[in-house]
């Protein structure tokens, strides 16, 4: 984002006819532009889904003084809506099917590469949305392998969530016939897409890497997330769609136990809170949450406080 708005702010010291930035989002892309646009002091305009966005979520470009339209229909209609009306005012439009972004997010694939040491892992499995991050990531290893930096590139899964799966059903059918869906409610609202914009890129990003797509259910994208918290994360539940993934792929042998594996988190646990409260206090209809962990409730007396105590430390004492 900071490439792209550096990009317009050039345009606009060069007066050429740019009034503002415009997204549609389910909320990251518009914290991101809202900042950098606030920073550089041009107007920015989101497009944002009513009803289906947090206040929580909304804050960030509410107090960046973003400009936000609360649109009452999903992201899908959203990225139409300003679509179509980048066809008659000169807003640039930030959203990712614009290169800059891809050529921006594709640095991720190279800082991979060089956090290894340029071993290239085998895997790496990346969230699927709007679908501009698949490609990116394929783009950057692809231009790493062209400079001879490395001499093959890994093998890409995109994961998406089972409630938006436009991307897992091409490939399902072999890539035959795509059909946008209609994206239902998930965890995972970031990736909440039914007609991601960037979908021929990243078919052919896929098939150029024999990638994978896999898709998570909401009940396995939250045991996930709470199986990954216990070890000391704090994802968020679309990081939780891409360790099903990976937990999927391992199961059905597909990626070894020896191969090396890189899971991308694409968020901050706190963005997420409600939902993890709500699956630690098994509080989802229709859901085990079988990892729930959920605190106990105790009187102020001693005497229970140590009943409790002992009853837990027994629980966890090591079977010899
Ligand atoms: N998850 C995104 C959706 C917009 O996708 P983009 O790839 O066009 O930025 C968001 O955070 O808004």
């Amino acid at each position: 984002m900071t490439v792209l708005v550096i990009q317009v702010n050039s345009l606009r010291k060069k007066n050429k006819p740019v009034v503002g930035v415009g997204c549609a989002s389910t909320r990251d892309t518009s914290a991101a532009l809202s900042a950098y646009c606030a920073s550089a002091n041009i107007p920015s305009i989101m497009f944002l889904p009513a009803n289906k966005i947090s206040m929580a979520q909304l804050v960030q470009p509410i107090a960046n003084g973003a400009f936000v339209l609360s649109i009452d229909t999903d992201f899908d209609g959203c990225m139409q809506l300003i679509w179509e009306v980048t066809a008659e005012l000169p807003i640039y439009l930030a959203n990712s099917l614009n290169s800059l972004r891809l050529e921006a997010q594709k640095t991720a694939a190279i800082e991979i590469l060089q956090q290894f040491d340029w071993e290239v892992p085998d895997w790496v499995i990346v969230l699927g949305g709007n679908l501009g991050n698949i490609y990116a990531f394929y783009k950057g290893f692809h231009m790493c392998k062209e400079l001879g930096l490395v001499d093959r590139i890994p093998r890409l899964v995109c994961a998406q969530a089972a409630n938006a799966n436009p991307l897992y059903l091409y490939y399902k059918a072999g890539w035959k016939e795509f059909k946008p869906v209609k994206a239902n409610t998930t965890f995972a609202s970031a990736i909440q897409i039914g007609d991601p914009v960037s979908i021929d890129r990243a078919v052919y990003a896929l098939k150029n890497c024999d990638g994978i797509v896999e898709e998570a259910m909401e009940e396995e994208l939250m045991d996930a997330m709470a199986q990954a918290d216990s070890t000391r994360m704090f994802i968020c539940p679309h990081t939780g769609v891409a360790l099903t993934a990976l937990m999927k792929l391992r199961k059905s042998g597909v990626n070894g136990a020896n191969d090396r594996t890189v899971v991308v988190s694409t968020a901050h646990g706190l963005k997420f809170t409600q939902s993890k409260i709500d699956y630690h206090s098994n509080d989802i209809k229709d859901m085990a949450c079988r990892f729930a962990n959920p605190p106990v409730s105790v009187s102020a007396d001693f005497g229970s406080v140590m009943d409790v105590l002992k009853k837990y430390l027994l629980s966890k004492a090591p079977k010899y």
